[in-house]
């Protein structure tokens, strides 16, 4: 097996005296997509701002191609080929596509003291790439991202990314917001990315989306890693079942059946119900 491209080793991330992350270790390798899933608040932004260099963690060390790594910002992680592209393709939307796509590394043209950015260059770049990845209805590098769809953001983004040579891509919710088509052309981007022997971390509420074009699977569950798996080891029904929280399920349905017991068969009232699936540790 490969060496992981990069790995976590019992990583904690704690905000003031709030825990988000406890004891984390994880590990991706190239060509592999790792889908990380869980509910709301378990942790996954905070996972992968610590993997993309915006939080460092409070204990726990990482490792990038097999050396430990300590990023202090997103441009660290960028250096050691680590791209995130955001849910909405962190993109400009009144900037124009090829402008976009070299944002902080613009090509430039002429001589000093008249070296200028050299726009024809950067928009047939940034296009070749876009119709490289599928997005053959682009052609104007001059058009403003903010007409693009959500599908052809994300391509730009991911384009973009694999231009500057990353080796591991983090994707935070990609396919959210977007329609079936769309979300599909992603999830082909994603495969594509993985047979370039890219490391892929997908962020996604969506299982079948996971399924689709998940290798290796972890969840977390109130920032603990509740499950580390790859593909074919466990059902669709169980993975829903860990990112919906199964286990608070099945604690409630415990509270419920003891609450009968102890009242001869009543199921709760209404406010007792309340009672009982007010979670404490909640909002
Ligand atoms: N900067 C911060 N300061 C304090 N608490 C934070 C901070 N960032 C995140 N948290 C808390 O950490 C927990 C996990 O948040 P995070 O955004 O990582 O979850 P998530 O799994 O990405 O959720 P979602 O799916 O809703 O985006 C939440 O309870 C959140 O309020």
């Amino acid at each position: 097996m490969t060496e992981p491209l990069l790995k976590l080793n019992a990583v904690c991330k704690s905000f003031g005296t709030t825990d988000v992350l406890s004891d984390v270790s994880l590990e991706v390798r190239a060509g592999e997509v790792l889908c990380l899933l869980g509910d709301n608040g378990a942790g996954k932004s905070t996972l992968i701002k610590i993997l993309s260099g915006f939080h460092e963690p409070s204990s726990g060390t990482m490792e990038a191609g097999g050396k430990k790594v300590c990023f202090k910002s997103p441009r660290d992680a960028s250096s050691h080929g680590i791209a995130t592209v955001h849910q909405f393709g962190g993109t400009f939307p009144l900037m124009s596509i090829g402008r976009s796509f070299f944002v902080g590394a613009e090509p430039l043209k002429g001589l000093w003291p008249l070296r200028r950015f050299d726009r024809k260059l950067a928009n047939s770049i940034a296009v070749r790439e876009m119709q490289a990845l599928g997005i053959t209805r682009i052609t104007d590098g001059d058009r403003l991202v903010g007409g693009l769809s959500g599908g052809e953001r994300q391509a730009l983004a991911i384009g973009r990314a694999v231009h500057f040579g990353a080796n591991v891509l983090i994707l935070d919710e990609p396919t959210a917001a977007l329609g079936v088509k769309e979300a599909a052309h992603v999830l082909r981007l994603i495969m594509q990315a993985r047979q370039k022997g890219i490391a892929v971390v997908l962020v996604t509420h969506n299982v079948t989306h996971a399924m689709t074009v998940g290798d290796h699977f972890a969840v977390l569950i109130r920032g603990a890693l509740a499950a580390d798996f790859h593909k074919g080891e466990r059902t669709r029904e169980e993975i829903t079942d860990l990112m919906a929280g199964g286990e608070a399920m099945a604690e409630l349905e415990a509270e419920i059946e003891a609450y009968q017991l102890a009242h001869h068969g009543h199921t709760p009232e209404p406010a007792e119900l309340e009672r009982l699936t007010h979670d404490p540790s909640g909002p």
